[in-house]
């Protein structure tokens, strides 16, 4: 018989946490462990079964000497790593851990955003800096909010991998009543476009706080895929359809929902907050901030005309009025 899949979760928050509901529904013989930084979580979470501060209604039966702050141990004992904190504090989580720790081991990244200063996506992030082979690699994505895993919503997800069949295997750990999966072997166009979609939900957010309505919104979005579309075609060009869940799905989820952390991160903004207080506001981590910063670094090498993107990056970074911004955006959207 095959021995137990033996699976290392990095990172204490939300979809953390929904990713563990997730492996622990699915019947799959698996066995967790679970590092966060925040001992009194690992403390609450021991005691308690439940983590104090994210999705803190959904059981969590991971068992005790599997949760840890010592990463090195919980990475130790498992086969696959499941990177699942912010990409702005990924470096930090990571920071005792060397290639050597990571060698053979399978990577799975459900993280959206861009490791900031080195500007890269996470399977990028990885190969260069840990010498992880590509086809190691299995990225998470999909239009799927925690919150509605926790309340066990029908969501689909795609896991992409080169290796197809590490896709497939992977992806069979997360099926559920309320789970389906999709396969996928764009890796690039699924992580960018995951990223990206980031960046749009915060001017869809900074939209909404200045008082633009549903109508502009639609034409915000419709421009916003166009825009997903001719970045992912000039960075990685290969034959994908936009449409899919992975890229359009996880855009419209992003932009319309009420749980939706950089939309609310944008419409405080529009609405007069400034950075720093509209993080403060959120317990959570708004990723399409940093996003918006990278990306602009990012396109000075591919120069895709991505108006919407340039628009978040001046209310944000340059300090532009969003009112006056996003008017300029529409006069450029059609
Ligand atoms: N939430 C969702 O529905 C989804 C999220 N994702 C992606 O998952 C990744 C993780 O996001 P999510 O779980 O939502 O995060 P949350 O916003 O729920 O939680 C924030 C996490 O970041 C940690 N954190 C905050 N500040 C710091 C810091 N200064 N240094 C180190 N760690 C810090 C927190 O740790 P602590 O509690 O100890 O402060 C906590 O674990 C992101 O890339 C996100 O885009 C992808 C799909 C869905
Ligand atoms: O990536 C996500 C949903 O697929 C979560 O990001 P938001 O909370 O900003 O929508």
């Amino acid at each position: 018989m095959d021995e137990a899949t033996k699976i290392a979760v990095i990172g204490g928050g939300s979809w953390a946490t929904a990713n563990v509901k997730m492996l622990l529904d699915n019947p799959t013989e698996k066995e967790i462990f679970w590092w966060m930084r925040s001992e009194s979580s690992i403390e609450h979470l021991k005691k308690y079964k439940h983590n104090p501060n994210y999705l803190s209604s959904v059981e969590i039966r991971v068992p005790e000497q599997n949760i840890s702050s010592d990463i090195l141990n919980v990475i130790g004992q498992s086969d696959m790593v499941l990177l699942n904190v912010p990409a702005a504090f990924l470096k930090e989580a990571l920071g005792q851990v060397s290639a050597e720790t990571l060698k053979g081991k399978k990577i799975i990244s459900a993280i959206k955003g861009f490791v900031p200063d080195d500007n890269m996506i996470i399977a990028e992030f990885m190969h260069h800096n840990y010498g992880i082979p590509l086809q190691d690699i299995v990225v998470i994505s999909g239009p799927c909010h925690a919150e509605e895993v926790a309340l066990e919503k029908l969501s689909f997800l795609t896991i992409a991998s080169l290796d197809i069949e590490l896709a497939t295997r992977f992806a069979n750990m997360l099926n559920t009543r309320y789970i389906k999966t999709n396969v996928s072997d764009d890796i690039y166009g699924t992580e960018y476009a995951a990223v990206l979609k980031n960046i749009y939900a915060v001017a869809s957010g900074i939209c909404h706080g200045v008082g633009y309505g549903d109508n502009f919104q639609a034409v915000l979005i419709s421009n916003a895929i166009k825009e997903i579309k001719s970045f992912v075609d000039e960075v990685h060009p290969i034959d994908r359809d936009i449409k899919e869940s992975a890229y359009l799905g996880d855009l419209l989820v992003t932009a319309y929902s009420q749980f939706s952390r950089n939309r609310m991160f944008g419409n405080m903004i529009g609405k007069g907050y400034n950075v720093k207080s509209a993080q403060l506001e959120m317990n959570m981590i708004a990723e399409g901030y940093y996003a918006a910063n990278s990306l602009h670094q990012i396109n000075k090498i591919y120069k895709v005309s991505m108006p919407i993107c340039r628009a978040v990056y001046a209310v944000l970074y340059e300090k532009h009025s969003p009112h006056i911004e996003m008017r300029l955006l529409a006069e450029q959207l059609s």
